[in-house]
């Protein structure tokens, strides 16, 4: 199957700078695809390049089979893009923001009517539709962004950074959206926030300085950061009482004490019957697993959080 974008050893100078630097991706159709990276990175100019808006300096970048280098105007015809600024025409109604995209693909009349309704209701703007996007909130600016992308029916949908600046509410809605039209098409979104990955991406990569880090699901990504899994045990004493007993088990990687919990990295889950072994008889609140966050998997392969 073809993939909906690869590139091989793309890469972009701007002068002596290296934004993206010999960058291969392979993101299959049908996906929705996260790319994470801190302050430049290079996500954007990927995007730029993707969408066939900046030329790669060498390397190859295809989408949908298509260079980007040789067929801009039928990859244009097969995305849809929600950039990082919202560029709606203010003096445009809601609704005439979305007849001036269709008018610019070349739809009939009759056939963008019905998309616009449909895309209306599905974003919830169908009542605000004769209104200016200057009396709108930052959501239902960003969402009629994405209906917008999504007039000429595309195979891809690439969102910049779709929720920056949102509130949670109206981030969330905006999740809610994304996972609603999600399976129809390729989402291929960039953004800071290692949560909204987490939600919404099957895969993920992670690039920094124009490279690739890695790439996987959030899971994988997880796991390959900590090989170990992490408990948390709540003593009815002190932890401290407990600390050379667990201090004789060889599978502990790592042992933190404070108060009467116990913070314990065993080097594999099969560690852990060895562990309720040696604790057994003592008075034991809670074992809960601790779950490794995305920022955790970021933040040791980059050295670095997400808006540094
Ligand atoms: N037109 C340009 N001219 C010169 N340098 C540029 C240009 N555009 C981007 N850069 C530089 O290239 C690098 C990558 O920038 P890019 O915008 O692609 O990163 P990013 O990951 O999207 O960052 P952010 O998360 O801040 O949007 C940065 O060092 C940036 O300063």
């Amino acid at each position: 199957m073809t993939s909906a974008i690869s590139t091989q050893a793309l890469t972009k100078q701007y002068g002596s700078l290296t934004a993206l630097d010999a960058f291969d991706l392979e993101v299959s159709q049908g996906s929705i695809f996260g790319l994470l990276g801190p302050n430049g990175a290079g996500k954007t100019t990927l995007i730029r390049i993707l969408t066939t808006l900046m030329r790669p300096t060498s390397g190859t970048a295809f989408v949908e089979g298509l260079d980007t280098a040789a067929h801009s105007q039928e990859i244009r015809r097969l995305i849809g893009v929600v950039p990082q600024e919202n560029s709606l025409d203010r003096y445009l109604t809601a609704r005439e923001n979305l007849e001036l995209h269709a008018r610019l693909h070349g739809m009939p009349g009759a056939d963008s009517r019905k998309r616009i309704d449909e895309l209306l209701e599905l974003f919830g703007l169908s009542g605000r539709q004769k209104d200016f996007p200057d009396t709108f909130s930052g959501g239902m600016q960003r969402r009629l962004v994405v209906a917008r992308a999504l007039i000429h029916q595309p195979r891809i949908l690439f969102l910049d950074e779709p929720t920056t600046g949102l509130d949670p509410q109206s981030r969330h809605a905006v999740w809610d959206y994304v996972k609603s039209i999600s399976g129809s098409m390729t989402i291929f979104l960039t953004t800071h926030y290692l949560e909204e990955a987490d939600q919404l991406c099957e895969r993920i990569a992670i690039m920094d300085h124009g490279r690739l880090i890695t790439l996987g699901s959030v899971a994988e990504l997880k796991e390959r950061l900590t090989g170990g899994a992490l408990y948390e045990v709540e003593f009815g004493g002190a932890a401290e009482a407990f600390a050379a007993t667990l201090g004789e088990l060889s599978c502990i990687r790592n042992l933190t004490l404070n108060g009467n919990k116990a913070t314990i990295e065993l080097e594999h889950w099969e560690c852990l019957s060895a562990m309720v072994a040696a604790l057994a008889g003592n008075e034991i609140r809670r074992i809960s697993l601790k779950e490794r966050t995305l920022e955790e998997v970021f933040i040791s392969l980059t050295g670095k959080g997400v808006r540094e």
